[in-house]
């Protein structure tokens, strides 16, 4: 049986906005105040989906949420119409109404973690929806990602959908982000690597003192048990709380992983060496670990550039290709590394570089806006078919973006009631074009 990974990717959301609401994450806060495009950064995203598509790769889209999110605003005692809700929110409390605006759902490497089937015990495919605790405009996402990665996998035979993690932070789960997996073939079983920032339950143990670590252990390891992970088949790894504080506040901002490649930063784990032995213990294949020295290129770089929010992705051919963001190109030092790692002998031939600079600015680069799910030809045909990137759906899509969407939005627009009209009515004919059944809240 043939198998792949595929990406599903976020489309953005109509409310595409700069709000600096991330605190640890550089680019969300130096960007606070910039005016968006949401129609650019919708189009953005679509064009790198359909590269990869072009490439031969199996490329999935994920739907945005509802926002501004009025539920929220409701639940906390906004109250009257829609436009009252607003107006009272924006007026007492901007920075609650400017979280229960945010497109954050776009960055679907959060979305959740992903074990493929070949690694469970029950044979099947678990999702677990991340609980994003650590972020208020993050928290508001897991029960609707939860229901539209149902409507995407929707058949139970394949499909195993739990419930996100306790609301807690001890479980602070930012889901597919601090997770990866090596293997030798996709549907090979594989170890998967659980990257956490802190471990909630010992005050003994490292920790980063500027910026919060949003991965706990307790949260990874809570998702290895209910996705039936052998212990032989997982690596739990400490993110190094130096580089949190330095604005790595995802591991993928500073590793990323494919079949026998982990490509990651010398500064980006506690107890490298111990690990990386750990990992050539669990995974008997041939692996290619790929470190990239300080001395190359410095944590600031990595951090402006995103080296490593990079896709490496296995073409049809068999050989790797890297999905850079062109804030790689851009950065003389990460360029020169790009280009001398093509020279060396990995799996790595090509890079091909994306502007996705709307979500840039906000701290998502390529691989922030893909999850990534491992299938078998069997578990491709059991995906919703209408979610999948054909020629057909990405016309469809980019004239359903350009009816729909603004080009300039500030934070001040957030209060516009028209706004909230414009994305229903936008998201409520996404779900007849992507066939996801009533996953938001305003049809429900
Ligand atoms: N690394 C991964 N996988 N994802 C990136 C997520 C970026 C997102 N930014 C934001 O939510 C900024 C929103 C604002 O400031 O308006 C975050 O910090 O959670």
């Amino acid at each position: 049986m043939k198998h792949f990974e595929a990406n599903f990717d976020g489309l953005v959301g109509p409310t595409h906005n700069y709000a600096g609401l991330s605190f640890g994450n550089v680019a969300s806060l130096n960007n606070a105040a910039l005016v968006s495009n949401p129609k650019a950064a919708a189009k953005q995203g679509l064009q790198k989906a359909k590269a990869l598509a072009d490439l031969g790769m199996i490329q999935g889209i994920l739907a945005p949420q509802e926002r501004p999110d009025l539920n929220t605003l409701r639940r906390i005692g906004f109250s009257g119409s829609d436009a009252e809700v607003l107006r009272q929110a924006a007026k007492t409390a901007p920075a609650l109404l400017n979280a229960c605006c945010s497109a954050s759902s776009m960055w679907t490497a959060n979305a959740a973690t992903v074990s493929p089937s070949a690694d469970t015990r029950d044979g099947k495919l678990h999702f677990t929806p991340a609980n994003l605790v650590d972020k208020l405009h993050r928290s508001i996402e897991p029960i609707t990602t939860g229901r539209i990665l149902t409507a995407t996998f929707n058949d139970p035979h394949y499909f195993h959908h739990h419930n996100h993690l306790p609301e807690h932070n001890s479980f602070g789960d930012e889901g597919a982000a601090n997770h990866t997996r090596l293997c030798q073939e996709y549907g090979h079983a594989g170890v998967e690597l659980f990257v956490y920032g802190q471990e909630a339950t010992n005050p003994h143990a490292p920790k980063p003192l500027k910026f919060p670590a949003r991965q706990t252990l307790e949260a990874s390891m809570a998702i290895a048990r209910l996705h039936q992970l052998e212990a032989e088949n997982c690596v739990f790894i400490q993110q190094n709380p130096d580089v949190i504080d330095q604005g790595v506040f995802h591991n993928d901002v500073i590793a990323v992983g494919n079949q026998n490649v982990l490509f990651y930063h010398e500064q980006a784990f506690l107890n490298t060496q111990a690990k990386l032995d750990e990992i050539k213990r669990k995974l008997d294949t041939e692996l290619y670990f790929i470190e990239v020295p300080t001395a190359k290129v410095s944590i600031n770089d990595a951090v402006k550039s995103y080296l490593f929010n990079t896709q490496i992705i296995t073409l049809p051919s068999g050989e790797m290709a890297i999905i850079a963001p062109t804030d790689c190109q851009e950065n003389p030092a990460v360029y020169a590394y790009l280009n001398e790692l093509l020279s060396l002998s990995t799996p790595i031939k090509q890079v091909l570089y994306f502007d996705v600079k709307q979500s840039m600015q906000n701290g998502g680069g390529p691989a922030c806006l893909r999850l990534r799910v491992a299938m078998n030809e069997r578990e491709v045909a059991a995906v919703n078919q209408h979610t999948l990137l054909t020629d057909a759906l990405f016309t469809r899509l980019n004239t359903w973006v350009e009816k729909h969407y603004r080009d300039r939005l500030s934070t001040e627009d957030l209060a516009d009631p028209q706004l909230v009209i414009e994305s229903r009515t936008a998201l409520d004919e996404l779900t007849q074009i992507m066939k996801l059944g009533s996953v938001y809240p305003f049809q429900r």
